[in-house]
């Protein structure tokens, strides 16, 4: 099959090893069923701290816990809520490199569930299609709002935006700062993660350094 021929809902699109692992019933349950039973189980959580959830300040933490996960910082493994992408004809023959800067990071990492704050830097090169700019930055919102690692986190979004614009040309580069690193475990407060994904006419090392100096790395 064409790969570029293949419906972009979801996680389909993208080969196995690139999809964030999910049980098959993932989805049975509405988000108002399941925000009721984490915050039931988050309960359990706090008090098995030894937290009196009678307290006026903590009473209200449970739901608002499940509501933030379910809602807020993992929206992104539902594809119902994938944003719509769109493309367009390249009518003015733009084939040089566009290049989308410091797109805002905000994910989780799936090891601790803490989060991982950073930067996107995405460039490709326009065969037939062109995407609406403010598109490019809702793909990685999307992507990010999971349970994530960062390595698949710029894969999703290359795979999707090659898809996407029916073209292998693209590159996308994430630098972030790891609070399971800075806050916890090592407590490594100045580290911070680079990831270089890319394919196409981005293997060719002129290219790739335009690219790279473009966005001052
Ligand atoms: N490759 C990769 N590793 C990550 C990412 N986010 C967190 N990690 C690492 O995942 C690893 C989990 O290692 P474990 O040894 O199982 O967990 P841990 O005992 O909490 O490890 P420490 O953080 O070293 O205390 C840690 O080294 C984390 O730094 C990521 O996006 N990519
Ligand atoms: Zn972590």
């Amino acid at each position: 099959m064409d790969k570029y021929k293949i419906e972009t809902l979801g996680d389909n699109h993208i080969s196995t090893s690139v999809q964030t692992p999910l049980r098959p019933d993932a989805f049975e349950k509405s988000d108002k069923e399941k925000i009721k039973n984490i915050q039931s189980y988050f309960s359990k959580i706090m008090e098995e701290l030894g937290l009196d959830l009678t307290d006026d300040s903590l009473s209200g933490t449970p739901y608002r816990f499940a509501k933030m996960y379910v809602e807020e910082l993992f929206y992104g493994l539902d594809p119902k809520n994938k944003p719509k992408i769109s493309v367009f004809d390249n009518k003015y023959g733009y084939d040089k490199m566009l290049v989308e800067q410091n797109i805002t990071i905000n994910s989780s990492c799936e090891h601790h569930f803490l989060p991982i704050t950073g930067k996107a830097h995405i460039g490709y090169i326009p065969k037939n299609k062109v995407v609406g700019l403010s598109k490019i930055n809702r793909l990685v919102d999307y992507y990010a709002h999971r349970p994530q690692v960062q390595e698949r986190l710029s894969l999703q979004i290359l795979r999707d935006l090659q898809n996407t614009l029916e073209t292998d040309d693209v590159i996308v580069v994430i630098s972030a700062e790891h609070l399971c690193v800075s806050s916890r475990g090592i407590k490594d407060s100045n580290s911070f993660t680079t990831t270089i994904e890319y394919g196409g006419r981005f293997e060719n090392e002129r290219i790739k350094s335009d690219f790279l100096k473009l966005i001052g790395s």
